[in-house]
């Protein structure tokens, strides 16, 4: 195999079909099952989009209402994952909090499932799974950083809404409308993206024939890292690095003299700009307006400004996601956590997409290592 079959990375190669979301670099656009992402952000409460992720089609009033009722059965935190979350370290990251989360449910949940062979699970076991991991991930999230504050967990609320009634287990406040609705409208703007890294991992791993609990386990093992999911956290860390919008110049100065990687921007699909950065923008400005942080607009335009003009290179979904769940209040740490709750919807919709029509992915590789030698001698 030559070098140039090769494509690092697997860029630009189209591994298999998907229904559940379309991107498209050119037209800037992002659907989901047909539905442009900006009108269900603006239109639609996150619950809805779970289900036409999960379900191909929006739901009717009784089919949200049903949704809804079944995402409020599995909301509180249970007692085993409660008591795995304690067991681990403060100083743990809550991305490793939620794996090892996600680890329990799932070993609770296959206990009577016996051989690997029941694992993979059936269609309708699998949508259940999914609701579950859906409704149980708030509480999670929330009690993680609870304790790490020192807080004491919050029970969740039956008469709030999947976002209301996060903000209040993580806050044990009524958010207000504002920030309910920008929480809302980054919720549904991460819930899927056709084949990113953590997708595909969780595809891989379904392949096998091992279990969705599995699969979410490996997705969130892949979002952690700052070239993905991470770059929310990362995002922060910059913005706090340089302090305010005087400061953007010279220290991009410097950073690109170090050949730092700029975390929130750049992406491998989209290279003119992601599709759902004007939406969030336009959420994190309502925040900036509710919270009164002129500072923070003034140091997110800045740096961007500055860095498409040396770079060309764009802001992803990071890059407003990271200092509006700062304004909301969210710990930086906390914030890959939150794509998690949200994108649990996109990786379960593919991995039942995948299990329904299955393949063993397993590419080939060329082999570049020393050629064939023996031991000196024969066998010990
Ligand atoms: C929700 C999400 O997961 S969106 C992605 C979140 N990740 C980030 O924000 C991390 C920062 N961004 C990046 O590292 C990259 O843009 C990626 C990983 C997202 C995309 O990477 P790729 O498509 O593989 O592009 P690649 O990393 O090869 O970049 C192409 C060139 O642009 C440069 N570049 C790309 N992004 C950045 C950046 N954020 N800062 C500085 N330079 C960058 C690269 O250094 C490379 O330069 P070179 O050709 O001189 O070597
Ligand atoms: O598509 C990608 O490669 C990364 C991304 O933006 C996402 O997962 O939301």
């Amino acid at each position: 195999m030559s070098e140039t079959e090769i494509k690092k990375g697997l860029a630009g190669v189209v591994v298999d079909y998907t229904a559940v979301s379309k991107v498209n670099p050119e037209s800037n656009s992002l659907l989901y099952r047909g539905y442009p992402v900006q009108e269900l952000a603006a239109t639609q409460p996150f619950e809805a989009v779970a289900y036409l992720l999960w379900n191909g089609e929006l739901p009717t009033a009784q089919q949200l209402a049903e949704l809804r009722t079944e995402e409020r059965k599995h909301r509180a935190l249970t007692e085993q994952v409660r008591a795995a979350i304690d067991l681990l370290p403060l100083e743990a990251h809550p991305m490793d909090e939620v794996r090892t989360a996600v680890s329990v449910i799932g070993a609770v949940d296959m206990g009577g499932s016996g051989s690997v062979l029941d694992a993979s699970g059936s269609p309708e076991q699998n949508l259940q799974r999914s609701i579950q991991l859906y409704a149980a991930l708030p509480a999670i999230v929330a009690y993680g950083q609870r304790r790490r504050r020192g807080l004491e967990l919050i029970e969740p609320r039956d008469d709030l809404d999947y976002s209301a009634n996060f903000l209040w287990m993580a806050f044990g406040e009524e958010a207000d409308p504002v920030v309910i609705d920008a929480f809302n409208r980054s919720m549904i703007l991460y819930a899927e993206h056709s084949f990113n890294a953590s997708t595909f991992a969780a595809r891989v791993i379904t392949s096998t024939l091992s279990d969705l609990y599995s699969a979410v386990v490996g997705a969130i093992g892949a979002l952690k890292g700052p070239l993905h999911g991470g770059a929310n956290e990362a995002v922060l860390h910059i913005m706090n690095e340089i302090g305010s919008a005087d400061n953007v110049e010279a220290w991009l100065d410097k950073a690109l003299a170090e050949k730092r990687k700029i975390m929130g921007f750049g992406h491998r699909v989209y290279k003119n700009g992601d599709s759902r950065v004007p939406t969030m923008k336009a959420a994190l400005d309502t925040l900036v307006e509710h919270y009164d942080r002129p500072d923070v607009a003034e140091l997110y335009s800045k740096l961007e400004s500055e860095f498409v003009a040396r770079k060309g290179i764009y802001p992803n979904l990071d890059y407003p996601s990271g200092p509006a769940y700062s304004l909301i209040g969210f710990d930086t740490l906390t914030f890959t956590p939150l794509f998690i709750a949200a994108r649990v919807t996109g990786w379960t919709a593919h991995i039942m997409e995948q299990a329904a029509s299955n393949a063993l992915i397993r590419p080939l590789s060329a082999y570049n290592g020393v050629e064939e030698r023996h031991v000196e001698g024969g066998q010990a």
